[in-house]
Formats: structure tokens, C-alpha cells, sequence
């Protein structure tokens, strides 16, 4: 809705009302149409401002209508029609102005915001463009080549930022609509023509065609695959081009195609599951609503490797003061060297002046007695992480909440040795810390609400998409992770390289494949993991069957011969040296496949892209099915998030259990059958139940299988 006031001195004042952003619903679009008339029509009105209720402006189009048909006035005449009003119209930015929010914006006369207002133009970031005139009015305020890069990334701007680019007349610290208010009542009068965005030229460089030639091979190679970065520089192409009502057409036609392509809808929920992670649930009926968290002023770091040293970093830029604790002297030498600079970087690229946070070095535990919350991040080894938690409880006053960065652990065996279990769980972060978005917050049987509404609410406030999982080997991204690799193992001893295994993954929009992550991440860490589950080592036969089920000892050969990935500057691909980024085929690898295959009289046989994507991706799916059975993640979304900020799954494919709807859970469910028929010996490829029981009711789509699963569950069907 839109609700309209006449202001004294002859100022109307529009206000949306759609909490809690605004959103341009059907109704608010009425509203605008209804009370910008009544506006015109008044002969008593000289101007007018159109502000948000509750301190926002807009947030955009309503994003959750695009799933439906559209109803209401459209966007685009709306905006045409204010923007030809005869009397001055300004915008009174408070908040925010995103998307359609800014092109509303863009089609009044004037705008003036908050200094503390955000605007931008994040359609792209939903697998869409700005369809109501945004991609054709804004190059023509800012220039084509500003326009590209807000359009293109879809970020956010401050308001400073916004005035300088000429997006905004002024900017204020005081009330936006009283000094919006002042404004027009200023510029009553004056002509309108060159305020009129749509009327002007859209300013271009002289080397127009380069510009966006070098603009679409860059967005090309950010985000391979996507559709809606694309169509955002086809669409300033035609603003630099076209007349704007030409521009309009093409700004149309893209849009089209975007909003009926897969990908727009793969986004958009993308959008939906991270807030809807944030609304955690636990097994226990313990949820975000009704378990308290602790606010964290104080904290420590255990153990000051590159995972410690990230987390100090994410601690502090969030103003918490941390006890930075390494005992190997060395370590911690280099450590309070290196992270102070880490910081500074960071801050720097947060546009922060100073860090936040204060940060102490010690190399004794018991410096840790006065903390709140304790991170413990040394090295990935059970009985040192046992030693760790058993004298952190003797050293910690009651009460401090205990945490342990493993990636796939027992949290339950480190709860155990502690005075209270309830306060232990896990926070499992990846590298580097200080930058990656996800954070797995592990609950265990005994992990009490406050402990883990604590720890998501710290991820959130470290600008983390926190997710709460379950405690089980590798919990939820690691344990999906285990069947992909071990896919793409099998594929190499059936005659795949892994070039080609990586450009399938790649293409399909990956920015790593498997073996070109792995060389990074150091092939040591799977190769420690496979020791410690007595699957390879001294006197274990070398058979291509261990534990009764098929095994690819290659990544272990591979690792024998001294090639470690990237730090070693071999592994899967030959790099310039030691601590070389660019991977590189390696003669190496393929004489070393070919002996292996020989070896094992295998014959290698030419595989498609297809092959190798179903093989990889579905085995992955099937354990995500597998985890939701288990009540190890809340739901689909849980996992999707996990995978899009934790895994490079490539967000306009939504998350893997999205995808899997996407591709339709009949052809996935068939196809695992397909490969477990070739395979029987590989039990990560029997199609979990849930997945048969999904396809048996028809396949539901992704949004309603939270709600399916609790049913089954209760009916004991699962
Ligand atoms: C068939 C062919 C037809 C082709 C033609 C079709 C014609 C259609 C015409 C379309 C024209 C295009 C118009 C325009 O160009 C498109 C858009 O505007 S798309 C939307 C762009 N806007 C955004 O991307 C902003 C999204 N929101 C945010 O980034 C953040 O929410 C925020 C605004 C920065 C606020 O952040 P926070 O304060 O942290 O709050 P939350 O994020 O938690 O959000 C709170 C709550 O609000 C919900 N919400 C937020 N924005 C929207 C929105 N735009 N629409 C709907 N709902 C929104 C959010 O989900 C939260 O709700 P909850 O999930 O908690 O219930």
C-alpha cells in the first residue's frame, strides 16, 4: 500500500507501506499509481516526495510474486508515469533503494538520501536485470561505464558514494524527508525536461565497442555459465546504442528470457534458503525463536595455523577481544607477525578505519581463564584435541562455551571429557576464515539451545551464513564431499584425465574441479583421513577393494610419489615450483594412469562430459538425501546453502538438492540405479530412501520437503 498526506506549503508526501523492506507488491504498485494521480489531479500540490515507511525506502520488486502470475500494475508505466508528472517528484531515501526500489527512484526528478542509505541495482544477483527502466536510465545519469560495473556486480553503494557518481542530489545526516521536503519546495517551478533521465543521452567513452567487449568477456569468466550477467551487458550495449524506447524493448525481451529460464528461479531461491538457514531448527524442538543466545565480548583461539589465524581475524573485525593462544613458540612467533597485517588487509577491504577488535598473544592456556568462548583450532588429531578440551575445562571458568573448528570430528567424544557437555559445539569454518561466508555450526546429542543459538549468532554477526548440522563424520558438507571425490577417483581408473573430469565440473560452473581443488587444498589431508580409517599404510594390501567396497587407491599412490598439490608444486597437475597457482597437464599423471590401468587390467575407455557430471554430482545428491534422512540438516536449504558458500556449487544452480529438482528426481533416482547396477560394490550410489519416497508421491517441489520429511518421520517411513 502507499499511504498519501499533504504536507503544509503544498508538498504531497507518499509513503510506502509493505514491511519490512517495502517490497513493490501488486498492492504498493496500486498504491503508487492511485495516490501519484491524486497528487497530479490536486491543483493545490506543487511537488511531491515519496518516501519508506519505518526508515526504508524499497527493497525492490517483491520478489516471493515472481513465482506466480503477475497481478497489479505493472513497474515499468508506473515509473514512465511519475517520471512524467509536471511538478516535481523526489525520492526520500532512507535505508535502502535496491533494485526496483532504485529505479523508482531513477524515474522520479530528484533524490535525496540518508548518508547511511545503501542503493543498488542487485537484479543479477536473482538471474534477472533491472527490468523497470534501470538499465536504460542509469547509464544515462552515471554514464556507461559506471552503469556497467553496478549492474554487472550488483553491489551495493553507500550514499557517498552514490552522490559522487550522480545518482543522488544531496545527501543528509538529518531527517531525509523533511530536507526532501525543503528540496522541492526549492525547485518548485523550474523545468523538468533535463531531470526527465529518460529524455537524455547515455554518456559512452569513445572506445564504446572495447569497453563492452572486455566487459562481457569479464563477466563471462566470473560467473561461467550464468545467463543474467550476460543479458545485463546486452542490455547496456542497447542503452549506449539505441533510443531509449528501443532499449526499452530490449531491456524487455532479456528480461523474458531471464525470468522463464531456470536459472532466475535457481537465484531467487538461493536468495530465499540463505534467511531461511538463519531460522534454524533442531531435532530437539530447540529453534532460533525460542533458544537465547549469549552476546560474545571475549574469546580465545586455540592453535594458531592458517584456520586460527583466520578465526582471530573474523573474531576481531567483529570487536571482539581475542586471547590468540599457539604453544609451539615458533608458531606463535610468526603468527602474532602475520595476523596483526591480516587484519589491517581486511579491515582495509571492509573500508574500516581501524579494527575493531584488540587481540592478545600467549603461548600458556591458562590465559584463556577469563574468556566466554573458546575456539579450539590445532591440528586435526582426536586425542590432541581430547587434551585440549580436557584442560580447558579445568583452566575456563564454568560456564564458557567450547568450541572446536574440526571439519568432521566426533563433537560428542570432545563434549564428554568436559564438565558440561551442553556447552560444547562445533564451529567449523573454511579457508580462509576471515573470508568465507559459511559456517557449520555442529550441534551434538548433548549440545544445549544456548550454545548453539550463541555460535549461529556469532557466525551472523562475523558476516557468516551460520547453518546448524548434526554430528556425524564429515557432518553435512564434508560427508556429500566424501562420494564426489571418490567418483572422480573411479572415473581416472576407467580412463578419464583429470583435465577432462575438471572442465565437465567446471563447466558447469564450478570455479575449481575436484583434482584442480584438490592440488590446492594439499592432497596430504584426504591422504591423513584415509591412514586413520585404516584404509591405506604400512600393511594394508594394495587391492582396488578395502572394506568391502570398491576403493581408488590412486590419490594415495599419487601422494606416495611425494606429489602433495599445490605446496609441493605436483600433484594432479605439475605447477612452477613449489606454491605455483597455475595448473598445468603433467606427463607425469597420464604415464602414472596408463601404468595403473595396465597394473589393474583395466581398459580405459573415452567418457562424456555427461558421464562424468551424473557420476560426480548425482552420488553427491544422493548423500545429501541420505543426511536429510538422518535429520542431519534441517532441510534442502540447509545443505544448498552449505554447498553454495562453503563448496563453490555455483549459485545459479541454486544448491545441489535444488538441482536435483531441477533436473527432476525421477531422471536422478533412475539414473543412480543406472550406475549402482554397474557398480554394486559402490554403496554411495544406492539411491537413498527418501529420494525413492520423494519420486513414489510425484516428486514435490524443493520448497515442501521439509515438511514431507517431518511427516514421514512421524509415520516412521523413513
Ligand atoms: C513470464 C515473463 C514475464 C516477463 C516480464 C515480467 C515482468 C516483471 C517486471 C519485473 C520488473 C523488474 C523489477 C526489478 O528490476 C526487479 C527487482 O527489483 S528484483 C529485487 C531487487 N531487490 C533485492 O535484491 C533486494 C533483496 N533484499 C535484500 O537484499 C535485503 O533483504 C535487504 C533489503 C538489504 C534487507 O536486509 P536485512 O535487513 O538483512 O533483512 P532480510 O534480508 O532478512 O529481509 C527481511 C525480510 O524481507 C524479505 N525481503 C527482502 N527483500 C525482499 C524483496 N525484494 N521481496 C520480497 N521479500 C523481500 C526477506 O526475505 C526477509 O523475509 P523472511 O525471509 O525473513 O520472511
Amino acid at each position: 500500500m502507499a499511504m498519501y498526506s499533504r504536507l503544509p506549503g503544498s508538498v504531497a508526501l507518499i509513503t510506502l507501506q509493505n514491511p519490512p523492506v517495502n517490497a513493490l507488491s501488486a498492492a504498493v504498485r496500486q498504491g503508487i499509481v492511485d495516490t501519484v494521480q491524486r497528487a497530479l489531479k490536486d491543483p493545490k500540490v506543487t511537488s511531491v516526495v515519496i518516501c519508506g515507511q519505518n526508515g526504508k525506502f524499497c527493497g525492490g520488486a517483491d520478489i516471493r510474486e515472481f513465482a506466480g502470475p503477475m497481478l497489479g500494475p505493472p513497474l515499468v508505466p508506473m515509473i514512465h508515469a511519475i517520471e512524467a508528472v509536471d511538478k516535481p517528484v523526489a525520492a526520500a531515501i532512507e535505508g535502502v533503494a535496491l533494485g526496483g526500489g532504485l529505479e523508482l527512484a531513477l524515474g522520479c526528478h530528484y533524490r535525496i538520501a540518508h548518508s547511511k542509505a545503501l542503493l543498488g541495482l542487485p537484479e543479477v544477483t536473482l538471474g534477472l536485470l533491472p527490468g523497470a527502466g534501470g538499465s536504460q536510465r542509469l547509464p544515462r545519469l552515471i554514464g556507461l561505464t559506471a552503469a556497467l560495473d553496478l549492474i554487472t556486480t550488483g553491489r551495493h553503494i553507500s550514499a557517498a558514494e552514490a552522490l559522487k557518481l550522480g545518482i543522488l542530489d544531496q545527501v543528509t545526516d538529518n531527517n531525509v524527508v523533511d530536507q526532501a521536503v525543503e528540496f522541492v519546495r526549492r525547485v518548485a517551478g523550474q523545468p523538468l525536461d533535463s531531470r526527465r533521465l529518460s529524455t537524455l543521452p547515455c554518456p559512452c567513452p569513445p572506445d564504446v565497442d572495447s569497453l563492452l567487449d572486455k566487459a562481457m568477456v569479464k563477466v563471462r569468466q566470473r560467473s561461467r555459465g550464468a545467463l543474467a550477467p550476460v543479458a545485463c551487458v546486452q542490455a547496456l550495449m542497447a542503452a549506449a546504442s539505441l533510443p531509449y524506447t528501443q532499449g526499452m524493448e530490449k531491456e524487455r525481451d532479456l528480461l523474458t528470457t531471464l525470468f522463464n529460464s531456470g536459472q532466475a528461479r535457481a537465484l531467487q531461491y538461493a536468495f530465499f534458503s540463505q534467511r531461511v538457514v538463519g531460522k534454524w531448527s533442531l531435532p530437539s524442538g530447540a529453534s532460533w525463536d525460542n533458544s537465547a543466545a549469549r552476546t560474545i565480548s571475549k574469546a580465545a583461539v586455540i592453535g594458531l595455523g592458517t584456520m586460527g589465524r583466520g578465526i582471530v581475524v573474523a573474531l576481531a573485525l567483529t570487536g571482539i577481544s581475542v586471547v590468540a593462544v599457539e604453544t609451539q613458540e615458533k608458531q606463535l612467533a610468526e603468527a602474532s607477525q602475520a595476523v596483526p597485517a591480516m587484519l589491517q588487509r581486511e579491515a582495509g577491504r571492509r573500508s574500516l578505519a581501524t579494527p575493531p577488535g584488540v587481540i592478545s598473544f600467549s603461548s600458556n592456556l591458562q590465559d584463556v581463564s577469563e574468556v566466554e568462548l573458546v575456539i579450539e583450532a590445532v591440528f586435526e588429531d582426536m586425542s590432541l584435541k581430547l587434551q585440549v578440551f580436557r584442560h580447558l575445562t579445568s583452566v575456563c571458568r564454568p560456564g564458557t562455551l567450547l568450541c572446536s573448528n574440526t571439519s568432521g570430528l566426533d563433537i560428542d567424544q570432545l563434549a564428554a571429557v568436559t564438565q558440561s557437555p551442553g556447552l560444547v559445539v562445533g564451529m567449523h569454518f573454511f579457508a580462509p576464515a576471515h573470508v568465507m561466508k559459511l559456517l557449520e555450526v555442529v550441534y551434538g546429542p548433548r549440545s544445549s539451545p544456548e550454545a548453539v543459538a550463541t555460535a549461529m549468532q556469532l557466525g551472523k554477526r562475523m558476516g557468516k551464513v551460520s547453518v546448524a548440522v548434526g554430528n556425524c563424520p564429515g557432518f553435512v558438507g564434508n560427508r556429500m564431499l566424501k562420494p564426489y571425490l571418490e567418483q572422480a577417483n573411479f572415473l581416472l581408473e576407467e580412463g578419464a584425465t583429470p583435465q577432462q573430469v575438471d572442465e565437465a565440473l567446471e563447466e558447469f560452473g564450478f570455479p575449481m574441479g575436484v583434482f584442480r581443488m584438490s592440488d590446492l587444498s594439499g592432497l596430504d589431508v584426504g591422504w591423513r583421513i584415509r591412514k586413520e580409517a585404516g584404509l591405506t599404510g604400512p600393511g594394508v594390501e594394495s587391492t582396488r577393494t578395502r572394506q568391502g567396497r570398491r576403493y581408488s587407491p590412486l590419490p594415495d599412490q599419487v601422494c606416495e610419489a611425494g606429489r602433495l598439490g599445490q605446496k609441493t608444486g605436483r600433484g594432479w597437475y605439475q605447477y612452477d615450483g613449489p606454491g605455483g597457482r597455475v595448473a598445468r597437464s603433467d606427463p607425469w599423471v597420464h604415464i602414472f594412469l596408463e601404468a595403473y590401468r595396465a597394473e589393474h587390467g583395466l581398459v580405459a575407455r573415452s567418457i562424456a562430459p555427461e558421464e562424468i557430471l551424473e557420476r560426480c554430482l548425482y552420488a553427491l545428491i544422493n548423500e545429501g538425501f541420505n543426511i536429510l534422512q538422518d535429520a542431519m540438516a534441517a532441510g534442502p536449504e540447509d545443505i544448498d546453502a552449505i554447498y553454495v558458500f562453503g563448496y563453490g556449487w555455483p549459485r545459479h544452480h541454486g544448491g545441489p538438492m535444488f538441482h536435483a529438482g531441477q533436473v527432476g528426481l525421477g531422471r536422478i533416482l533412475e539414473r543412480l540405479q543406472h550406475h549402482h547396477h554397474n557398480h554394486p560394490d559402490v554403496p554411495h550410489l544406492k539411491p537413498s530412501t527418501l529420494l525413492r519416497r520423494l519420486v513414489a508421491v510425484g516428486s514435490p517441489p524443493v520448497q515442501t520437503w521439509r515438511e514431507f520429511i517431518n511427516k514421514e518421520r512421524v509415520h516412521s517411513q523413513l
